[in-house]
């Protein structure tokens, strides 16, 4: 049986390693002639952990291939994928426009009888429209089946979860079809879910927007806790042991970000919207979401008064750690706030720094260390938690800062932690940690170097 995924993104290049990874036979099209030709050399365009090893692996056993070209990677397809981008339009829809081209290419291009998967994130009713059109294109008298398979990965983990995901919904009409994306996914191990494509689409959105409203709901308990004295790490430990609860993505911090929270939840809103249903509860979840970006601004503010002219390190600019992706990051909010406040802001990232220069506003300086940006810093805001990051801000900031104060947006230390060093802490949903400056720190400078 052979593969075809168009699309060659973080769910387009990790659906097809992964495939290929199992024993199936791979071939990846995208329209973007630069990132086909790094892959082909074997390289990955994204960074994502344990990817780029077993794409070389299976290029090498000859299972897996590129090529820009619709004609060679869809002449020989029994199977393929829609794994293109569904980005937010202006009017905070899903723009289709990128799946329903690749549907006229599908049409024009197969040769065979196919079943054609859906991997994109897209709106109620999408797989019947990517049908008709298919058909529409057909240039022979192939019987197109379409299948709603939506993905749940995550960046940073994405290969871990390809292979070790809760589950696997396929929608489909046609029960063979349902079948054979079955079997293709046998090798994975993993639950498979079969529904209606209606009810496929719907997970998708539904399953994301519930994990929006966990994390904007603790933002608004860290909100409250700050109120109150609570600490909300406390609060979230003591809700996330009931299990009906769940004790994940309760963590507490400056908001979502990334490709897919943020369109996909609005996206939510619009097709509520079209079928004339106000989904309340998710706008609330959204606007909650978009104060949080900058929380830590406002408390820098109330804490130091005017920003002008202060030098600010940014340390961590990716929406989350392990990946390089900058789309919808809080740093891009944090920064132009910063900016518009006159603060000077100098930016580290160990991954996203490239990514970044391109999306955060100009004069934003960027160190290549993260020593670089600390030293000199008059603050310090922690905006991704990466394991660097956490390993070294405390410890670098006690050191080479004249008044050591951090953000941190990611409630990266305990109290008892930043105790060990004379740095004033303020984090979110907890008390901020003031250091007693007649007191001995158990970390100096000599004894660190
Ligand atoms: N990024 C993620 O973690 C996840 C994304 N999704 C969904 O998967 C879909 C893809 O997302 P990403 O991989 O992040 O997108 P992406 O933007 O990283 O990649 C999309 C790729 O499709 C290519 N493309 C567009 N039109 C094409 C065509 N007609 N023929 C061939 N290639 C074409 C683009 O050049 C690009 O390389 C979206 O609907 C997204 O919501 C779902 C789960 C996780
Ligand atoms: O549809 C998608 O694209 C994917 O969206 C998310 O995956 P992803 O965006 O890669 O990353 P997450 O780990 O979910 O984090 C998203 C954002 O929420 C934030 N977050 C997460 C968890 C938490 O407790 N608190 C919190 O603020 C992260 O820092 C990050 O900014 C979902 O977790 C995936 O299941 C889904 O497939």
């Amino acid at each position: 049986m052979k593969i075809s995924i168009i699309g060659t993104g973080y769910v387009g290049l990790v659906t097809g390693v992964c495939l290929s990874e199992v024993g199936h036979h791979v071939t990846c099209l995208d329209i973007n002639p630069e990132k086909v030709d790094m892959l082909s050399k074997g390289i990955s365009p994204i960074y994502e952990p344990g990817l780029g090893d077993l794409m070389v692996k299976n290029m090498e056993a000859g299972r897996l291939s590129f090529t820009t070209s619709h004609i060679l990677g869809l002449k020989e397809a029994d199977v393929v994928y829609i794994a293109v981008g569904t980005p937010q339009g202006s009017d905070g829809a899903a723009n289709l426009s990128y799946v329903y081209q690749a549907a006229r290419d599908i049409g024009r291009n197969i040769t065979r009888d196919v079943v054609v998967v859906t991997k994109s994130t897209v709106p109620l009713g999408t797989n019947h429209k990517v049908k008709q059109l298919i058909t529409a294109n057909l240039e022979g008298n192939h019987c197109v089946q379409v299948v709603s398979n939506p993905e749940f990965l995550r960046e940073g983990s994405a290969v871990y979860d390809a292979f070790y995901g809760d589950r696997i919904v396929i929608g489909a009409d046609c029960p063979e079809a349902a079948a054979v994306i079955e079997e293709i996914n046998k090798p994975f191990g993993i639950p498979v879910l079969k529904t209606s494509i209606s009810s496929a689409e719907m997970i998708k959105y539904a399953s994301n927007a519930f994990l929006a409203t966990k994390i904007s709901f603790i933002n608004e308990i860290a909100n409250l806790s700050e109120k109150v004295g609570a600490d909300v790490a406390e609060v979230a430990k003591g809700m996330g042991q009931d299990a009906r609860i769940g004790s994940q993505f309760l963590k507490a911090g400056i908001g979502y970000g990334g490709s897919c929270f943020p369109k996909d939840t609005s996206a939510l809103v619009r097709i509520s919207e079209e079928l004339n249903h106000d989904f309340h509860l998710l706008r609330s979840v959204m606007e909650i979401n978009e104060n949080q970006k900058t929380v830590l601004v406002e408390k820098a503010v109330e804490r130091l008064g005017s920003l002008e002219g202060k030098r600010i390190a940014l340390l961590g600019l990716a929406f989350k750690p392990e990946t390089d992706d900058m789309r919808e990051a809080a740093s891009i909010a944090v920064a132009e706030k910063l900016m518009e406040l006159g603060a000077e802001i100098i930016a580290y990232d160990p991954v996203a720094a490239e990514n970044a220069q391109r999306i955060l506003p100009e004069g934003v300086l960027f160190a290549a260390q993260i020593e670089e940006a600390v030293k000199d810093a008059d603050v310090v805001f922690i905006l991704t938690d990466w394991k660097e990051i956490v390993e070294k801000a405390l410890i670098l900031s006690s050191l080479f800062m004249k008044n050591p104060i951090i953000f941190d947006g990611r409630n990266c230390y305990t109290e008892k932690e930043v105790k060990k060093y004379n740095v004033e802490y303020v984090s979110v949903g907890r008390m901020p940690v003031i250091p007693n400056r007649e007191k001995e720190f158990e970390v100096t400078l000599a004894a660190s170097f």
